[in-house]
């Protein structure tokens, strides 16, 4: 990782080959593959993230991904006539000439907060909902033929609304190829518990380990301090067993296993069973007293104009 230290608000970034400028506003985030400022280009008053990475390589194999993602959601939606955000999430790629040369790209802004932050604020019945948005943008990766590898809290940024987002593209691999970059709890191979093959499965077995961080974090610690050889989706299928919601417990035990036969059906079954099943909460409320005054007080006027009316 660099140890460069970030550049301050201020500095003007400028692409070498496609000329563009970006003001830094602030630092976003640091991580090991680079670091993303909020950024405001030139003439415009949209502000986006802007990546720049320490290692030439794994940022090119990150905008790579992101290329072809978004070509793919273009032609989706070209078909089905319509555009979402995310296909426009990828603004461009150049290289920064401040003497070095450093790679960087330019994305969507994604205003939010990280995944397992929103939980702790808004509360765990969050998840259904949350849960169902995430699943779906996993399902439109792979529907472009990509799965996402690294899913863990710290790279899904959460509107007030509820609205997911994936972020960090750094571990985005072909179906069938070896998964590039993962995150030891949240890797089926950790678990013991299958191959670090990309296939659609292992995304939702990361979903699944996510969903037991978000609910017993302590438990699965507790879990994955085991030795490497006794580790096994046996101590995962425990925790499950303690979940008060038995419909989640049921749907983390099949995406554990391998249960579902694409994130189609995961996802599907998501919305029938946890989404749409959470305790609805009562919708009656109480009538506010000022209401009951006004509405007494205005009973009150029609009784007097009537009798007014009738007897004059
Ligand atoms: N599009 C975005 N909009 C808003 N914030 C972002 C965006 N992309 C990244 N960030 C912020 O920047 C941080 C670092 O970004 P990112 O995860 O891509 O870096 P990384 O080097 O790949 O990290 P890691 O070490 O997890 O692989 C994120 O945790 C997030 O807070």
């Amino acid at each position: 990782m660099s140890s460069n230290p970030p550049y301050p608000t201020g500095t003007v970034i400028q692409g070498k080959w496609r000329g563009n400028r970006y003001l830094v506003e602030r630092v976003l985030g640091k991580g090991a593959n680079g670091t993303v400022y909020l950024v405001q280009r030139e003439g415009r008053r949209d502000r986006y993230a802007l990546k720049i990475g320490y290692d030439t390589l794994d940022l090119q194999s990150e905008i790579n991904a992101l290329t072809s993602l978004q070509s793919c959601r273009k032609r989706n939606e070209y078909h089905a006539r319509r555009e979402t955000p995310l296909s426009s999430y990828l603004l461009e790629a150049d290289d920064f000439s401040d003497g070095s040369n450093v790679p960087f790209y330019v994305m969507r802004y994604i205003e939010g907060r990280p995944l397992h932050h929103f939980l702790s604020k808004h509360g765990p019945s969050w998840i259904g909902l949350v849960g169902l948005k995430l699943l779906d943008k996993l399902r439109g990766l792979h529907e472009c033929g990509f799965v996402f590898g690294d899913l863990k809290p710290e790279n899904v940024m959460v509107s007030d609304y509820g609205e997911a987002e994936l972020i960090d593209f750094g571990g985005v691999s072909p179906l069938g190829k070896s998964v590039k970059q993962f995150t030891e709890w949240h890797d089926r191979g950790f678990w013991n518990a299958g191959s670090r093959t990309a296939d659609e499965a292992y995304d939702l077995f990361s979903f699944a380990v996510l969903c037991l961080r978000l609910l017993d974090e302590g438990g699965l610690k507790t879990a994955a301090s085991q030795l490497p050889q006794t580790r096994s989706v046996e101590e995962l299928l425990k925790l499950t067993r303690h979940l008060p919601n038995r419909k989640l417990a049921s749907w983390l035990n099949l995406a554990l296993q391998s249960g579902f036969s694409d994130s189609k059906q995961a996802c599907d079954v998501w919305k029938e069973h946890v989404y749409n099943s959470r305790a609805v909460k009562p919708t009656g409320m109480k009538t506010p007293r000022w209401l009951k005054n006004s509405f007494a007080f205005s009973l009150f006027v029609l009784v007097f104009t009537i009798y007014w009316v009738i007897r004059f």
